[in-house]
């Protein structure tokens, strides 16, 4: 299958203040299918947002290469990678961002409406599509206040999928959510997967990673494993035996 995003050689440093720097990222290599659903895990602090920031082009990489869709995006100027960021790809994070004075539907369309690449009616149209089939369409007036943090999320990820990404990314997306809104929330992810969209997550959650394909395992700035688990299957019932496979796998990584 084709390679959507790949990294070679990256490496981030963070400068803090006059004679401080940290390396964080250290010397990445990694692949993504196109279709794919990955999850990234590994110690705290050990650069799993940070890789998340930098091969998305949120940040800049310090060196190396970034290629997503077979295009160099690391040395895009800001427009240009801002335009890929907002038409191609899609982001959800544990802290959901919404703006506090928009309604819950304004929020959902406003980076399509941005995007310009659609009339308002059929970005409208759409929107309800995705609000309805994430059981939140009766929120569409409503304030972002006047919701759940499980449904917000299923907001976030309208607001994620509204320009029709090829790749969503999640930082911690289910990390605020009970363990039964998150179970929902990756139902609906994994829904996504299917339907083709790459994914790809970093989460503390071995429940979480377990309904993914493939496992990244991060330590100290490197992926120092991966754990192929294969496409996770709903009706396939499985889903203890992926987490006991993946559990036994991250304690042998010193998880
Ligand atoms: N903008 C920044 N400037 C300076 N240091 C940073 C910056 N962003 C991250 N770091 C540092 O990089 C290191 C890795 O952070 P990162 O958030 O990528 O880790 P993580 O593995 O996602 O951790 P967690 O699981 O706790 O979220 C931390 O020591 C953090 O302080």
């Amino acid at each position: 299958m084709e390679t959507i995003l790949e990294a070679k050689d990256v490496s981030k440093t963070f400068v803090i203040g006059d004679n401080n720097q940290q390396t964080i990222l250290k010397s990445i290599n990694m692949q993504m299918k196109k279709g794919e659903m990955v999850a990234v895990m590994g110690p705290s602090g050990s650069g799993k947002s940070t890789l998340l920031y930098n091969i998305s082009g949120m940040d800049r990489v310090t060196s190396g290469s970034v290629r997503f869709n077979n295009r160099e995006i690391s040395s895009l100027s800001e427009k240009n990678l801002s335009n890929i960021r907002l038409n191609r790809m899609g982001f959800i994070f544990q802290d959901i961002y919404l703006l506090k004075n928009l309604s819950i539907f304004d929020n959902i369309v406003l980076s399509a409406y941005l995007a310009k690449n659609e009339s308002r009616d059929k970005i409208n149209q759409r929107a309800l599509e995705l609000m309805k089939k994430m059981g939140i369409a009766e929120l569409a007036n409503h304030d972002i206040t006047q919701a759940s943090g499980g449904q917000l999320q299923r907001v976030a990820i309208c607001r994620a999928l509204i320009n029709q990404p090829d790749i969503v990314f999640g930082d911690e997306p289910t990390g605020a959510l009970n363990s039964k809104a998150a179970a929902d929330i990756m139902k609906i992810l994994a829904e996504i997967n299917e339907a083709g969209t790459t994914i790809m997550l970093v989460t503390h959650d071995v429940k979480i990673a377990a309904k993914t394909e493939r496992v990244f395992y991060m330590l100290d700035g490197n992926i120092v494993g991966e754990n192929q688990l294969g496409k996770y299957k709903e009706s396939n019932n499985d889903s203890q035996i992926r987490e006991e496979i993946l559990s036994n796998w991250l304690r042998k990584m010193d998880f």
